[in-house]
C-alpha cells in the first residue's frame, strides 16, 4: 500500500518535505527511463533538464514532444494515494516537469520557492518528485531547506541571465541560509514530496552520471488553476502557457468549482 504513515505526513507538515517509504516497482522504473529517453529524442532541440508538461502527448505548445506515458505515471493508483495524505481526498494534477540532467554538463537549479511562478490561488502544491536514475549528491540531488515553508511566505527572486541554469529566477540573497541545507538521496524508484513554499535548489551535475527527476505537480481542488495569471511572464528560462494548460482531476470532486477541465485537454 502507498498510504503514506502518520509520521510521513508529519515530516512534511515540520519540515515542507518527505520521502516516502513507498516507491516505483523496478518494472516501472524501466519502463519510465524507456519513455525518457523517448521523450529525450522527440526533443532534440530542447535542453533535457527543461522538458516542461511532457506528460502532453505530441505537440504541447510549450516547446515540448511529450508522452502519454508520463500522464499515465502521474495517474499511478500509488503516487495518488501518497498525494492524498497531503492534499486530502480532492486532487487536480496541473503540471509535470522533466529535469534530466546530464553527466559532466547538467544545469544548476538555484534556490527557489516554486510558488513564485504558479498561477494558483490560494496557492497551494504538492510535488512528487520521483527519480528515475538515482539521484546522489554527487550528480546533482534535490537540497532542501527543511521547515521554509512554514511561514507561507514568497521571498523575494532575481532574475540571472546565465543559459547553464534550469531556471532563471534566484532566491536574492540573505533570504535563508544555506548551511541548513539537506541532501534529498534518492534511488531509483524512490520520490520525494515537497511543499510549494519549501526552498529548494540542486547542484550542477558534473558526475558521470546522469540524473533524473519527474516532478509532478498536484494541487487541491479547493484551489483555482487562474488562467488569466501571469506570474513571472517570459521571464523564468522555460516557456510555459499556463492560460492552455490541461488540468486532471486525479481523485474526489473540483470543489473549488472553477476549475476549468475543458481548456487544452486534446480531443478523444
Ligand atoms: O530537479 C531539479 O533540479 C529541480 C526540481 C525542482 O525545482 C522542482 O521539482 O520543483
Ligand atoms: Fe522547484
Amino acid at each position: 500500500m502507498a498510504v503514506l504513515a502518520q509520521a510521513e505526513i508529519e515530516r512534511y507538515a515540520a519540515e515542507g518535505w518527505v520521502k516516502p517509504a513507498w516507491r516505483l516497482p523496478p518494472e516501472r522504473v524501466d519502463e519510465m527511463r524507456d519513455a525518457l529517453d523517448e521523450l529525450i529524442r522527440r526533443n532534440p532541440g530542447v535542453r533535457p533538464e527543461k522538458l516542461v508538461s511532457a506528460h502532453i502527448e505530441g505537440d504541447n505548445g510549450e516547446g515540448v514532444h511529450g508522452s502519454a506515458a508520463f500522464l499515465e505515471l502521474a495517474r499511478d493508483p500509488g503516487i495518488v494515494e501518497l498525494v492524498g495524505g497531503i492534499l486530502g481526498p480532492d486532487v487536480i494534477l496541473w503540471g509535470c516537469h522533466v529535469f534530466c540532467k546530464p553527466p559532466l554538463e547538467g544545469y544548476e537549479t538555484p534556490w527557489h520557492q516554486d510558488g513564485h511562478y504558479w498561477p494558483i490561488r490560494p496557492l497551494a502544491t504538492c510535488t512528487v518528485w520521483v527519480a528515475l536514475e538515482d539521484s546522489k549528491i554527487d550528480n546533482g540531488c534535490l537540497r532542501v531547506i527543511p521547515g521554509s515553508h512554514r511561514a507561507k511566505l514568497l521571498h523575494e527572486h532575481l532574475h540571472e541571465d546565465r543559459a547553464d541554469l534550469t531556471l532563471q529566477q534566484r532566491l536574492a540573497p540573505g533570504t535563508f541560509d544555506e548551511y541548513q541545507a539537506a541532501d534529498v538521496e534518492l534511488e531509483a524508484g524512490e520520490m520525494s514530496l515537497h511543499d510549494v513554499y519549501m526552498i529548494h535548489g540542486a547542484r550542477p551535475n558534473t558526475s558521470s552520471r546522469r540524473r533524473t527527476g519527474v516532478a509532478l505537480r498536484y494541487m487541491p481542488s479547493t484551489s483555482l488553476f487562474d488562467r488569466s495569471l501571469r506570474p513571472v511572464d517570459g521571464k523564468t528560462g522555460v516557456a510555459v502557457n499556463f492560460a492552455r494548460r490541461p488540468l486532471w482531476l486525479v481523485s474526489g470532486v473540483d470543489r473549488h468549482g472553477g476549475n476549468d477541465f475543458v481548456t487544452g485537454q486534446q480531443p478523444r
